[in-house]
């Protein structure tokens, strides 16, 4: 065990109904301390069954998990934001009290009946958090995004050493989202606490993560930085998980001007640059999906399919036309232009 791990688990093994294709199998992981991990993976591939083995909330039916070395104990009931050493923020907020104040509630995170120690407690929780203000509010009147402040504090009340969330953003709107991402990573910073966090979003994994861990079908496929994973992907799997992208087959590829020899070939929306329209414009815009200041537009030529980013908003409309240049392309393992 290095003293940069916190938690591993070594050769995990966790089936359902004795059924292989479910859970997780034979899962080696390295969380290191101090630092967020990501678990990415399309949905049913076993995200929150490796999360729930890590805290030690779910046992293995082979395999070990450590923590600082140590064999991880089995809790029998929940882990809750209340929990004291690894705690677990999941998007349901189940274990607050809907119609009790903000306060109340992140103050019944801490074990103690010492009033003075509490007051401290939830004071510098709830400004950490920025919410100091909401402390007399109920919680079940607060919006998603103030709500997902409360629970966070409350799990960060006894300063654990481990953080879970588990999809935390979900009913947070991007603007507010963005804000808590940004003083999850200061409190990681300042305070040295371990966060794993399971999210489909890819733009959260890639700036928030320091670490990703890909999983497929209860397997790890693949891990490193997001810097890594995005520019250098093994596995078309975690391309798709991080990008937004089109996935060709040669015969695809060999409309828009490219000659595979893999067979494969994955073109990110932000490689294509639109050429002014003219002769060359044969694409057809079939969706324009609108991102905040820029737009995807998914386009159309011969039955092939492509995304695109668009930053001139508004300029190419369903049923215009328009020409392309793609920039480069990965065949896996290599980048081609
Ligand atoms: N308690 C359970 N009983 C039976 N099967 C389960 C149970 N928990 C998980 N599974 C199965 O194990 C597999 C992995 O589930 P898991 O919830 O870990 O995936 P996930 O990646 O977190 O999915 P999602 O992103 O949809 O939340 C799925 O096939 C799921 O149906």
């Amino acid at each position: 065990m290095k003293d940069d791990l916190i938690l591993e688990t070594i050769s995990v093994t966790k089936n359902f109904f004795g059924d292989k294709s479910s859970g997780v199998n034979n899962i080696t992981v390295f969380i290191p301390k101090g630092k967020i991990t990501a678990i990415v993976g399309e949905s049913g591939s076993g995200k929150t069954t490796l999360l729930k083995l890590l805290s030690g909330t779910m046992k293995p039916d082979s395999g070990d998990v450590f923590f600082h070395g140590q064999p991880l104990p089995v809790r029998t009931a929940h882990i809750t934001s209340a929990h004291t050493v690894i705690t677990m923020v999941s998007q349901d907020n189940t274990d607050m009290d809907m119609g009790a104040s903000v306060w109340d509630n992140v103050g019944r995170g801490l074990p103690t009946e010492d009033a003075n120690y509490k007051i401290q407690k939830a004071t510098q929780a709830l400004n950490l958090l920025g919410i100091y203000d909401l402390r007399d509010q109920p919680f079940g009147k607060l919006s998603g995004g103030e709500k997902q402040r409360v629970t966070i504090a409350k799990a960060l009340i006894n300063r654990p050493e481990v953080l879970m969330l588990d999809e935390p953003f979900n009913q947070v709107d991007a603007a507010y989202r963005e804000s808590l991402q940004h003083d999850i990573r200061q409190i990681v910073k300042e305070w040295g606490v371990t966060v794993i966090l399971v999210s489909h979003d890819p733009a959260e994994l890639l700036s928030m993560a320091d670490e990703l861990i890909v999983i497929k079908e209860g397997e790890i496929v693949e891990y490193g930085t997001p810097e890594e994973l995005y520019h250098d992907p093994k596995l078309l799997y975690t391309s798709k998980i991080l990008v937004s992208c089109s996935e060709l087959t040669a015969a695809q590829a060999k409309v828009c001007g490219i000659k595979s020899k893999r067979g494969t070939v994955v073109i990110y929306a932000e490689h294509i640059s639109i050429s002014p329209l003219g002769m060359g414009a044969k694409w057809a815009v079939k969706q324009v999906l609108f991102k905040g200041f820029f737009e995807e537009l998914i386009i159309e030529r011969e039955e092939v399919s492509l995304r695109v980013i668009n930053y001139a908003r508004g300029k190419h409309p369903v049923g215009s036309k328009i020409g392309i240049s793609i920039k480069k392309y990965y065949e896996f393992g290599r980048w081609l232009s």
